[in-house]
């Protein structure tokens, strides 16, 4: 099978360690008609985010998630804790022009198209004409929609929609982004892409707040993720260091010969080592499933992997 086209794991956060997000003992109780407690959807949140990092807010369906996305952006008010961005409250006006948000689900009008929808919103961000004309240029490039650009959005599918949506939320130029859930309805292939592009933005720079509760979905592109459960920090670090598992080694590598696959397993027997396995790696099924696509591409007509057969 032909080598399979991944992102490297994703590289350390730009040196500069400005702190671009912080909350302390964030803490958000929605209280019902009468004002009586109801759902503890946050507990005490202690957070940072730094300045070029991409950031996984990750965990299951209820734990929190856009609750603390909703609080970041000052569309919900804490019940007791802060949140600040850029060091400032985020309800501030002046905090929000920096920043871009794709929600779970974008209301677009379905009957522009992808020129008017970027152009109307970047009337509403009072960008003079020549700057707003090449911003959507830029965007509709850069998130691959060029050739359904003059089509309404009511025929778009979810990924073109999706797209469409990240485009909208990065026409002011933001310097922070927040994306919830952008890989939701996504196809193997649409959330390659949509991971490639938050990694884009934040080779340009950007900082990235990103939810999702498809754990893989985020493990090629966080540079750290804090793990919520039922509104609380489960765990928070670096992806690769949490991913890591110290107490084991794995060796891989290319053209072994079986006699010094029997030589290697001597060492470790005389080594004592525990679990010893020695077997071929497996791929994953998106990598697999994305070669498969890439090759039909390539070679219309032939099943994939014919050679082999
Ligand atoms: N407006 C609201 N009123 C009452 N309870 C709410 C409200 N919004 C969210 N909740 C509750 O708060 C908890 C956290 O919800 P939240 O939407 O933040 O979770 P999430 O992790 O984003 O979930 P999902 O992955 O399903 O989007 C859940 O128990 C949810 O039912």
């Amino acid at each position: 099978m032909a080598s399979v086209e991944t992102q490297p794991q994703s590289t350390a956060p730009s040196s500069n360690n400005e702190v671009i997000i912080e909350t302390r003992n964030l803490t958000k109780i929605y209280r019902d008609f009468w004002g009586r407690q109801k759902v503890r959807a946050l507990k005490a949140l202690d957070l940072e985010v730094r300045r070029g990092e991409i950031f996984g807010l990750l965990g299951p369906n209820g734990s929190g998630k856009s609750t603390t996305m909703k609080l970041l952006l000052g569309l919900l008010f804490p019940t007791s804790g802060q949140a600040l961005v850029f060091g400032q409250d985020p309800s501030s006006i002046a905090t929000k022009e920096r920043i871009g948000y794709l929600p779970e689900e974008s209301y677009l009008y379905r009957f522009l198209d992808a020129r008017e929808t970027l152009n109307f919103y970047g009337q509403l961000f009072n960008m003079p004409a020549d700057v707003r004309h090449r911003r959507v240029n830029e965007l509709i490039e850069m998130v691959g929609l060029k050739w359904a650009e003059r089509r309404q959005l009511k025929e778009y599918s979810k990924g073109m929609t999706r797209r469409i949506g990240l485009a909208q939320a990065l026409i002011n130029d933001p310097e922070l982004i927040f994306l919830d859930e952008p890989t939701t309805g996504l196809d193997p292939i649409g959330i390659r892409e949509m991971k490639d592009l938050i990694l884009r933005l934040r080779d340009e720079g950007k900082t990235v707040l990103v939810t999702s509760h498809q754990l893989a979905d985020l493990q090629d592109v966080a540079d750290r993720i804090a793990i919520l459960h039922q509104g609380e920090l489960k765990e928070l670090g670096r992806v690769d260091a949490l991913l890591k598992v110290s107490e084991e080694t794995q060796i891989r590598a290319k053209g072994v010969s079986e006699q010094a696959k029997a030589e290697i397993m001597a060492i470790l027997e005389r080594e004592h080592a525990e679990n010893i396995s020695v077997e071929n790696p497996t791929t994953t099924l998106e990598e697999l499933f994305l070669n498969i696509v890439r090759e039909s591409e390539a070679r219309p007509g032939r099943r994939a992997g014919s050679d082999q057969s």
